[in-house]
């Protein structure tokens, strides 16, 4: 199987990409061969301004029309361009630009303003009252007037007029089909090394050569420490050829997720588990799954690996929070194949410290199952929701049991992330909880409780320490209210739950963007005033601006690259 995805060409070094097919974005078209429908589009759409983020735009479009059997809906168009930031056009034009693409019913914005009992028209994007519809009416039947608002109907890849587009796709070339993986020692400057083992057996006798030896996986984090940090690395043994890491396996006790697996391949695969497996088994998988979503973006997730993001201990670690809460355990394994398993809770030491000794790695991660009544979830403030690192972060679990008649608390684990060095275990507070009935009595104790547990001095990293603080005992009402809804909902409590606050657990969703501009175009000769495409944006479609890859990888793990 041939996987095609987009990658950061600035976290991804040469060496990684051996036997890979990279697409770059002059690969799929440039001025003298024609340009790709996806280019011409943001051109047209007037999507491109100072141009640096252009290639990155077309190049996730480009790959997810390229992977999609089908046309993709709106949603997904959104959801593989975050992570391309934009600071000129907006995002806007370069959404509607691609929105062609979608397979859509185009309602939105072809069908007559919705409108509530009064008459007033409401948005389609925010069901209020507004008045933008009626704009957009009026520039429309003004002729001295020019509204930028088209309507896009809905057509397939090839019915873009890709002009004077004239190649076929790129392939997959034949000679790296054929070509079967070696394992590699590469020597670079300054001494580095570089070595791709294709065994685990291969791998832990690297480890006993170079203890100090890097290990790599996405290079997401090991990129930013060696361009950013000053670190070097004189020998790097890339792991992501080593089949034992890569298991992701369905198993009697729940889930077996080796430390190499993408983020992209986790999410995918506890998709399928959901779907699956009974939904009182999957509270944790849903959990990881949610908290994925807002896990930085497309291009990190697909090289961002479970173990990495685990060894990086990073206090602000989105994950490592729900492992220790869900109660996960991670195998590691020494050079001499001894593998040994501990729990989450116990793995990390101290500022980016885990437990793991000089001839040890991380092999794989054991997810338990769920039990019936027993509720997992996520929970993360940024400053903005997509692409940014917690302020805060948690995992909390509760298993609620019968005893005695009473359903009661008999299980529970509350961790924060963002609060302290480590994550931290709300301990005095899990102690408190066990045993008793879940009501709103409960809560100003468990509140004093958890501000013991969390305490945040004054001059905390990070600051913004009142805020971060209430959130740590938000976030505790939040899981309140949520397990509290769902035993009423299995009619097992009768707890009463102010209507106010309901709001607080329906999961975010937002409806896909759309947006109007409504602007007055005085015409003042053949050029001046008008909405034309400016000459530079069909540079920028093509040019090299923003370093951003795509992958072909072939069998076991191959990948297609895009390089813009
Ligand atoms: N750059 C970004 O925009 C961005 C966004 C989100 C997340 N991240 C980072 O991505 C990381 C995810 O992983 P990655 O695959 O890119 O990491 P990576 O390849 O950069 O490795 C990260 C660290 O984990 C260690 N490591 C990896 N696998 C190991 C194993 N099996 N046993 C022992 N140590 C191991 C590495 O030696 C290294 O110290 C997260 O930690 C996070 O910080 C980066
Ligand atoms: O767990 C994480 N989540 C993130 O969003 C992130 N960004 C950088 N590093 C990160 N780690």
């Amino acid at each position: 199987m041939i996987k095609l995805q987009t990658i950061n060409a600035c976290l991804a070094p040469l060496y990684s990409l051996e036997g890979m097919h990279i697409i770059t974005v002059e690969g799929i078209g440039d001025r003298q061969r024609g340009l790709h429908p996806v280019q011409e589009r943001l051109a047209e759409a007037h999507g491109s301004q100072c141009g640096f983020c252009t290639p990155g735009f077309v190049m996730s479009m480009y790959a997810l029309l390229r992977s999609s059997k089908h046309p993709p809906t709106e949603e997904q168009i959104e959801d593989s361009l975050a992570g391309n930031l934009c600071r000129c056009t907006g995002y806007r034009p370069i959404i509607d630009a691609f929105r062609v693409f979608a397979k859509t019913d185009d309602s939105l914005y072809t069908a007559s303003p919705l409108e509530n009992a009064n008459g007033q028209a409401i948005c389609p994007s925010t069901g209020k009252p507004c008045s933008c519809r009626n704009e957009t009416d009026v520039n429309a039947n003004e002729s001295s007037t020019l509204s930028s608002v088209k309507v896009y109907l809905p057509c397939s890849y090839n019915e873009i007029d890709g002009n004077s587009y004239s190649e076929k796709e790129l392939i997959f070339p034949p000679e790296l089909q054929l070509r079967k993986f070696m394992p590699l020692k590469l020597n670079g400057f300054n001494g580095i090394r570089w070595y791709r083992p294709l065994k685990l057996e291969q791998l832990l006798y690297l480890r006993s050569c170079y203890p100090d030896a890097k290990l790599i996986i996405g290079n997401s984090e090991v990129g930013v420490e060696t361009k950013f940090k000053n670190a070097q690395y004189k020998v790097m043994i890339s792991v992501t050829h080593v089949p034992e890491l890569h298991t992701l396996k369905v198993e009697e006790h729940g889930l077996h997720i080796g430390s190499a697996v993408r983020l992209a391949q986790l999410q995918k695969f506890l998709k399928n588990v959901i779907a699956e497996r009974g939904s009182h088994e999957t509270s944790s998988c849903y959990a990881i799954l949610r908290q994925l979503k807002w896990f930085a973006g497309t291009q990190i997730r697909n090289v961002a690996s479970v173990g990495g993001n685990i060894c990086t201990a990073s206090p602000i670690s989105d994950l490592n929070p729900l492992w220790m809460a869900t109660g996960a355990n991670f195998q590691i394994i020494d050079v001499n194949n001894n593998v040994r398993t501990t729990a989450a809770k116990d793995f990390f030491l101290g500022y980016r410290k885990v437990d793991l000794k000089a001839d040890e790695i991380l092999l794989s991660v054991i997810l338990p199952w769920t039990r019936p009544y027993e509720y997992v979830k996520e929970f993360k403030q940024a400053h903005r929701r997509e692409d940014d690192i917690a302020l805060v972060n948690a995992g909390m679990r509760m298993h609620i049991t019968e005893a005695e008649g009473n359903w009661i608390v008999s299980d529970v684990s509350i961790v924060y992330g963002g609060v302290a060095a480590v994550p931290l275990t709300a301990a005095k507070t899990e102690k408190f909880l066990v045993g008793k009935k879940l009501d709103d009595g409960l809560l100003d104790e468990t509140f004093n409780l958890l501000k013991e547990d969390i305490p945040l001095a004054e001059n905390a990293p990070g600051g913004m320490v009142e805020f971060r603080s209430s959130l740590t005992l938000s976030f505790f009402f939040k899981f309140f209210l949520y397990v509290t809804h769902e035993m009423n909902n299995k009619g097992l409590w009768k707890v009463g739950l102010d209507a106010a606050n309901m709001s607080a657990i329906q999961s975010y969703t937002r409806p896909v963007s759309i947006g109007t501009q409504g602007y007055e175009s005085v015409g003042q000769g053949t050029a001046v005033g008008q909405p034309m495409v400016h000459m530079s944006a069909i540079l920028q479609r093509s040019l090299v601006r923003q370093n951003m890859l795509m992958t072909h990888q072939h069998p076991r793990i191959s990948y297609m690259l895009l390089w813009c």
